[in-house]
């Protein structure tokens, strides 16, 4: 059928202008390697597991002679208590509580060997249960130690120097979701779990601390620092046992590691008060390896369910990428592949496993985070004005990135958790580590900032026994760079998408549907002010690592074009033109300005001389990563910008940059054949 609308999409965008005037190791068998070390006094131990394996490797025994001579390997919970293992309270916890009896490959591999108190290093697929995997070793070797702790009291006698367990991560939203897993794991017991993190207010954590105690502290590094050097604040960890970074390789890279040498640096020192020390993480890029030594103990453990070879996301997420020929196609397409998986999912049968939509749609500026929410807020059905229903009714359409208050991120990410579809526009905030359920799709828009980040994005969905399906969507002109980070993923093309194929610059006759479905990202396109397109082009243009200036100008030039009806592009100030080497790139729309107009819209996690982290520390870098208040921004534009550090937000109104690797990067080897796209 085709349309209605005799005009295509070139004409769509006319109709803004008028509005618009400006501008084994395999332990394929469990059997365990031995990496030699210079001086081998102590070796540390490589623990991998072959998936095809897992049921020969669970079932064998450790026969190393670091191992109590019979350990068992375990992998039902409940064998952790027949053999005396872990008290019975904390197990009840889960078996009972959370209803999980089965544990996880790498809960099984990490529990057996963390209970022994040796370091670890643990790398398993995201969603695959690391948390547990973790706490529940921590909570049984503080237990060991106290066990009057191990049962409820009346009245709690803890203080805040009695912290046995620090767990930090590099996310506020992950540290306060690791604290409800850990409380619900003690809630059997004596143990008082505390958060700590830059978005909330500082007194009152340390009033509720000062009331109740803390046994396991959760928190983000910079506010842990804060805590652990305010001399007023009280607490303190003379008896600590454990320390657990969580996204380790996160926090191991040169975003965060000073912050984390200076928290060791306020520890007991090791020699004096021995700890366990617990690295977790999906993704283990070998640039941290040093920085894993020398945080472990020589005869720490790498268990790794996941090996160099092995595709580093779930098989059962399938994941395709959209090569779109205008950056105007994509949020078209995206209403596009909304509009039919609900379609989808209203008409399955109960017994069929489609999923309502739930989505997170991934960008890498906070500037286009915020773009794309408001266009999707002001959607309306054909034909019924401005009080027409949403195509996506009722479908929750949320946001989060680091300019938003901690209030409102905290809300956002419970009404997200709670709703049946739905979805979060994001930045990489949400990346790592964070449990929503349900979530039935996660897009990502553009290249993303490097390979970890593309698989800890996609983990957001198919986690634990969960289905998922991951999209990305590149311009043709971000191709190559997008081959060369996912180079070796199955990635597979999909050209299914009307909306991804049409070309917005000429008329054309379309198919109704695909009419109708431009027509609202139009119309909702329209209402959205001058100045979020433009810090959205500026943010767009700063962390673009196509590699290709001209070509990303044109392709920004085009979007405002045809997606906003603009017959100007934004201005780019002559600073920040020069900087980027872009004074002579046919295009470009030089304003008289130094930088740019867009402050304020951070590009990727921030930057901006944002680098204030949980704390408040000013920074210097703008264009910088960093964001959302998580990470650490290694701008592009080191030095250019003025620290306008804010306390408790760690960076995120840069409008630039990429984590550590800039823009305009070249492209890389381009070989054809080894991509299926
Ligand atoms: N043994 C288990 N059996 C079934 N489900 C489990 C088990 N352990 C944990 N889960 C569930 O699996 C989900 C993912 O767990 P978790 O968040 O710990 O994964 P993760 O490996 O830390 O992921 P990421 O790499 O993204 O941080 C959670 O909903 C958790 O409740």
């Amino acid at each position: 059928m085709l349309n209605v609308c005799k005009r295509g999409p070139a004409s769509i965008s006319r109709i803004f202008s008028a509005a618009v005037r400006t501008p084994s190791t395999k332990l394929s068998t469990l059997s365990l390697s031995f990496q030699n070390q210079a001086k081998p006094v102590l070796e540390a131990r490589w623990i991998h597991v072959s998936p095809l394996r897992r049921q020969e490797a669970t079932a064998q025994r450790y026969e190393h002679p670091h191992e109590r001579a019979g350990a068992v390997q375990v992998e039902k919970f409940d064998q952790l208590i027949e053999h005396g293992l872990v008290h019975s309270n904390i197990v009840r916890a889960i078996t009972e509580g959370m209803g999980h009896h089965t544990m996880t490959q790498v809960q099984s591999l990490t529990i057996n060997q963390a209970l022994q108190g040796t370091d670890i290093i643990a790398q398993a697929k995201t969603g695959t249960g690391k948390t547990i995997g973790f706490l529940l070793p921590l909570i049984q070797n503080i237990l060991k130690k106290s066990p009057e702790l191990a049962s409820r009291q009346r009245y709690s006698k803890a203080r805040t120097s009695d912290i046995r367990a620090i767990i930090i991560s590099p996310t506020r939203e992950l540290a306060e979701q690791i604290a409800v897993e850990a409380s619900k794991l003690c809630s059997n017991t004596d143990l008082v779990v505390q958060v700590a993190t830059g978005g909330n207010h500082k007194g009152m954590m340390l009033r509720k601390t000062q009331r109740e105690g803390c046994h396991i502290l959760v928190a983000t590094p910079g506010r842990l620092n804060d805590l652990l050097t305010d001399q007023y604040s009280r607490i303190s960890a003379p008896n600590l046992t454990t320390l657990v970074l969580d996204e380790a390789d996160r926090l191991l890279d040169q975003g965060f590691s000073k912050d984390i040498e200076d928290i060791i640096d306020l520890l007991p020192d090791r020699r004096e008060v021995d700890r366990q020390t617990l690295l977790f993480s999906a993704t283990v890029p070998r640039e941290v390896m040093g920085l894993v030594r020398s945080t472990l103990k020589p005869d720490f453990q790498f268990v790794q369910t996941v090996q160099e070879g092995d595709i580093a996301t779930h098989e059962k997420v399938p994941q395709k990428i959209i090569t779109v020929p205008g950056l105007e196609n994509i949020m078209p397409s995206v209403l596009e592949l909304a509009k039919r998986e609900n379609e989808k999912a209203s008409h399955a049968s109960p017994g069929d496993s489609v999923k309502p939509f739930k989505a997170i749609i991934y960008f890498n500026s906070t500037a286009n985070v915020i773009l794309a929410h408001e266009v999707f807020q002001n959607l309306k059905s054909d034909g019924r004005g401005l009080f027409g229903k949403h195509p996506l009714y009722p479908a929750e359409l949320l946001v989060m990135h680091g300019q938003l208050t901690q209030e409102r991120r905290t809300r956002a990410s419970e009404r997200f958790r709670k709703a049946k579809t739905g979805i979060l526009f994001s930045t990489d905030v949400t990346a790592r580590g964070m449990d929503f359920p349900n979530v039935s799709h996660v897009i990502q828009i553009g290249p993303p900032p490097n390979r970890e980040q593309y698989i800890h994005r996609i983990g957001r969905t198919g986690r634990g026994d969960q289905t998922g399906e991951g999209y990305i969507f590149v311009h043709t002109s971000e191709l190559p760079v997008a081959r060369r980070l996912l180079r070796g993923l199955p990635i597979t093309p999909d050209v299914d998408l009307e909306a991804a194929k049409v070309d917005m610059t000429t008329e054309a006759q379309l198919p109704a549907s695909l009419a109708a479905t431009l027509v609202q990202i139009g119309d909702a396109t329209k209402m959205v002010g001058r100045d979020i397109k433009n810090a959205a082009y500026l943010a767009y243009l700063t962390q673009s690592q196509a590699g290709n200036a001209a070509g990303i100008i044109a392709a920004l030039n085009q979007w405002s074009r045809y997606g906003w009806g603009w017959d100007q592009p934004p201005q780019v100030g002559a600073g920040l033109a020069r900087r980027m080497g872009l004074m002579r790139v046919p295009g470009v729309n030089i304003g008289s300005g130094g930088g740019s107009s867009s402050r304020g819209f951070g590009a990727r996690d921030g930057g901006f001389g944002d680098r204030g982290a949980e704390g408040g520390r000013g920074g210097r870098s703008f264009g910088g990563s960093g964001g959302f208040g998580d990470d650490r921004g290694r701008g592009r534009f080191q030095n250019a910008g003025r620290g306008e550090g804010r306390s408790g937000d760690r960076g995120d109104r840069g409008f630039g940059g990429d984590r550590g690797r800039g823009g305009f990067q070249r492209g890389g080897r381009r070989d054809e054949e080894d991509f299926p796209f």
